[in-house]
């Protein structure tokens, strides 16, 4: 680890103005200054130093919602709706993943979300501690769920499973990882289950990741069988009373909205994901102005098709103008903030990383300004959201060890990993 100095950078710290010719200071695991190079006290030396006056500093990227090893099954199923993609297709070919299946789709994954600027993901699967190997190795930061599918569980090994990732990986890794238990939604999960996985997850004093109102049917499907909503469900059912992560919420009512901002739940916004199964468009405006705590995040590579949450900020950025009719809708800062700051919030982690401030986690990423749809560069916050791709980025660097430098990952064999996902794609 040691001391890094990045100097030069344009600094996009998302707590305060974008700094000019900024500097960096790192050590150890954390960012010791961020700011204009004349206030860094004199004396203070790096074991590196990376030049980067034509590189733009940002907090790293929180995915707030992925299935990592899905990877594995990008382009097996496309242009379907979610609920013959699951049935038909995706949870046929999941009964036949191995552990090992799992470990290199992940890594596969991690991979891709390192090349794109993504330093922290929350993941739902299953062989989570085949995940949480590959995510020690490669050097993310990764909040961890079990996922938990009710009518699969009935001897409830799962719960079990879910439960012993909890007590053996939670804070490994220096920390770099994090837990919660993931039941996987309403209409997979019956409510006695949701209750029994909500108790557990409060014994253990973790989160719970869910999926929750993400396409008309569903909506539809738990109002008949529970007379509620997906969210009013889940409130009635005591989940909100604990930290929950909750992806898609694309089909919400007002009273929904008031219940995911009075109860402080951290939504998981995959717009990708949504348009491409034609789940519908979450109403992040509306989530925004009631308060609610909207983060961004892919959904797994079998239905985005990619993990680069660049692209994801400016789906998101698009998507809200294009759908509200108003283009001051999730203006860039706001994307951007959303991607990072909201993202570490929903995790239970905005105290660690998600700003760029003395005294946080060294996790940030440098992007490349010196290309030609990133100049001249008015408003450099616009120019990531609206302009650059996860290809730019150049530099990762996770609790103050480089990842990624120069485009080149230096915690993962890319070589093995492309042979290992090759030979099992079948
Ligand atoms: C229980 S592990 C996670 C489980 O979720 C499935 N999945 C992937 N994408 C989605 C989505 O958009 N909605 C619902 N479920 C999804 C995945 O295939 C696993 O079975
Ligand atoms: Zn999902």
């Amino acid at each position: 680890m040691g001391k890094i100095f990045i100097k030069g950078c344009t600094i996009v710290p998302i707590s305060g103005p974008v700094i000019e010719e900024g500097v960096i200071a790192v050590d150890g695991d954390r960012l010791y200054y961020v700011g204009p190079a004349n206030a860094l006290p004199a004396g203070w030396q790096a074991d590196t130093v990376i030049k980067a006056d034509d590189k733009v500093a940002l907090p790293g990227l929180v995915n707030a919602h992925t299935h990592a090893a899905m990877a594995l099954l990008r382009s097996y199923a496309d242009d379907l709706p979610l609920k013959e993609w699951l049935e038909k297709k995706i949870w046929p070919r999941e009964a036949r993943l191995t552990r090992e299946d799992i470990y290199w789709g992940t890594k596969l994954a991690l991979l891709e979300m390192i090349r794109s600027g993504t330093t922290t993901f929350a993941d739902m699967y299953f062989n989570m501690d085949a995940v949480a190997e590959a995510v020690l190795e490669a050097g993310l930061r990764g909040c961890l769920s079990q996922g938990l599918i009710g009518f699969q569980d009935e001897d409830g090994g799962r719960l079990a499973s879910g439960v012993s990732l909890v007590k053996e990986w939670q804070g490994a890794g220096d920390g770099r990882i994090t837990t919660m238990l993931g039941p996987h939604a309403p209409y997979t999960c019956p409510p006695e289950y949701l209750t029994k996985v909500a108790d557990t997850a409060a014994g253990l004093g973790v989160g719970l990741h869910i999926h929750l109102a993400e396409t008309k049917g569903e909506v539809a499907d738990i109002q008949s069988r529970y007379g509620a909503t997906p969210i009013a469900l889940a409130n009635r059912l005591g989940l909100f009373e604990l930290p929950v992560l909750a992806a898609h919420c694309v089909h919400l009512t007002a009273e929904d909205i008031s219940i995911l901002a009075e109860k402080k739940v951290g939504v998981a916004h995959c717009p990708e994901s949504n348009l491409k199964l034609a789940s519908g468009v979450a109403p992040v405006k509306a989530m925004l102005s009631a308060g609610v705590n909207v983060a961004i995040g892919t959904d797994g590579a079998a239905s985005n098709n990619n993990l680069d949450m660049v692209g994801e900020i400016r789906t998101c950025a698009l998507l809200a103008k294009g759908i509200s009719g108003d283009p001051t809708a999730v203006p860039a800062h706001q994307a951007l903030v959303m991607a990072t700051l909201n993202g570490a919030r929903a995790l239970g982690l905005d105290k660690k990383i998600g700003t760029l401030e003395a005294g946080k986690k060294a996790d940030l990423i440098l992007v490349n300004k010196r290309l030609p749809h990133m100049m001249p560069s008015h408003n450099v916050e616009a120019d990531i959201v609206y302009a650059a791709s996860g290809n730019d980025v150049d530099t990762v660097i996770v609790n103050g060890k480089i990842l990624m430098s120069g485009g080149e990952v230096k915690t993962l064999d890319v070589e093995e990993i492309y042979a290992e996902v090759k030979k099992r794609a079948g």
